[in-house]
């Protein structure tokens, strides 16, 4: 597909992770994410915190600023349903997530929580797409009602081209002629997203049915077709709710949705930590925990060649190896090790390994370059 220069998946790049404080999107682990659909008090949201953890979820969703299709609907609480969303997730120890619809929004809400929204209605919002690319925080990223893929995945090139790579994608239904639901899950743009783009891809079901009956199963499917995470509504008493109530589950739904996620998860090579089904520690889960660990460390040493690289850049070819700073790198890790009750041989072990492959990486890098250089001084049938 055209110009997704940055989005577009490559064989050399792979698909890709985003991590935010602890939490892996787009690795092996299946990350849930729940709460309101607005955030309307402190009670409500401790209560729905208490639910997310209690589920296994990871992170804290709760909108503050509601861009509502009438103009006499609740817009949200503002600043002050920040601080109880903020609050909440940090009682129970979870990330949170809340949508922006301007730029005075952004600016506030992005200090304060760990990941941002971008909505379905601002999909196609270029100068507030860009303004999320400027951010160091990662931006979910809602298809528009009546989005094609192609559309969707150019408002993340936006994002990735203004310089933030940390986007997530989220199907949460479109627009057809079905009035049964809300709106259509188009599961099969899941797929269809990862074969195109590397950013991870998570599942809204509650806005694509608007129906808590369908809620469940939507999920398990969604999972089933490579969905990393899902987006779920979930309010303490969904009859009160000022939005969304009908599409919202009840904390007790959640939780035994939330139970019954593992088994999909692992039917497709995956895992997710629900309270109650990760108690069994079966062989195959275990290994699949291992890759997803696995996964990351290469993904880590993958990042730290990258930099390692960029620090050759500005050395000279004769001071590439610079020992002083490998035994302070070392000392530091024998110390995390020895305290993570890692042996700390290992470390001793693997590290000049890896030293010696970042000073062998940046001579060759810095040999090709001057190469290059004397070739275009110098071009071979020249002089
Ligand atoms: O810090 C540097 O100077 C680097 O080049 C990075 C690095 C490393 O891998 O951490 C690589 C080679 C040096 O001998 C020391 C450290």
């Amino acid at each position: 597909m055209k110009d997704l220069k940055l989005a577009g998946l490559t064989s050399e790049k792979g698909t890709s992770t985003v991590e935010v404080n602890g939490v892996t999107i787009g690795g092996k682990e299946i990350i849930l994410m729940g709460g309101p659909c607005a955030v309307e008090s402190s009670i409500q949201m401790s209560q729905s915190a208490e639910t997310v953890k209690k589920a296994g979820g990871k992170i804290l969703r709760g909108g503050v600023f509601k861009p509502r299709t009438s103009p006499y609907s609740f817009q949200g609480l503002g600043q002050e349903g920040l601080n109880y969303l903020v609050q909440a997730a940090k009682e129970q120890d979870l990330l949170c997530v809340t949508e922006v619809i301007d730029a005075p929004s952004l600016e506030l809400v992005v200090e304060k929580v760990d990941i941002i929204q971008i909505g379905a209605r601002n999909m196609q919002n270029f100068e507030l797409l860009k303004l999320a690319g400027k951010i160091n925080k990662p931006i979910i990223l809602k298809r528009g009602l009546s989005a094609t893929i192609e559309e969707w995945l150019l408002a993340a090139e936006y994002i990735l081209a203004a310089g933030n790579p940390q986007v997530i994608l989220c199907e949460r239904g479109i627009r057809t002629f079905e009035p049964s639901t809300r709106n259509t899950l188009d599961l099969s743009a899941v797929g269809v997203a990862k074969e195109l783009s590397h950013l991870p891809v998570i599942v809204d079901p509650s806005h694509a049915a608007g129906r808590r009956d369908l809620i469940s199963s939507l999920s398990k499917a969604a999972l089933a077709v490579g969905a990393d995470g899902l987006l779920i509504e979930m309010h303490p008493n969904p009859s009160v709710a000022v939005s969304d109530g009908p599409q919202s589950l009840h904390p007790e739904e959640f939780v035994q949705l939330a139970q019954e996620l593992g088994v999909v998860a692992e039917s497709v090579h995956r895992v997710f930590a629900c309270g109650g089904y990760v108690g069994e520690d079966t062989l195959e889960s275990l290994r699949t925990k291992i890759d997803g660990i696995d996964q990351s460390i290469i993904e880590q040493l993958a990042a730290r060649m990258r930099i390692v690289k960029k620090v050759g850049d500005q050395k000279r070819l004769d001071r590439v190896k610079d020992i002083s700073r490998e035994k302070e790198i070392m000392q530091r890790l024998i110390n995390l090790a020895t305290e993570l009750q890692l042996p700390p041989e290992l470390v001793k072990k693997i590290y000049p390994y890896i030293f010696e492959f970042g000073v062998q990486f940046q001579i060759k890098n810095k040999l090709a370059i001057d190469n290059e250089l004397e070739l275009s001084i110098c071009p071979i049938g020249g002089r």
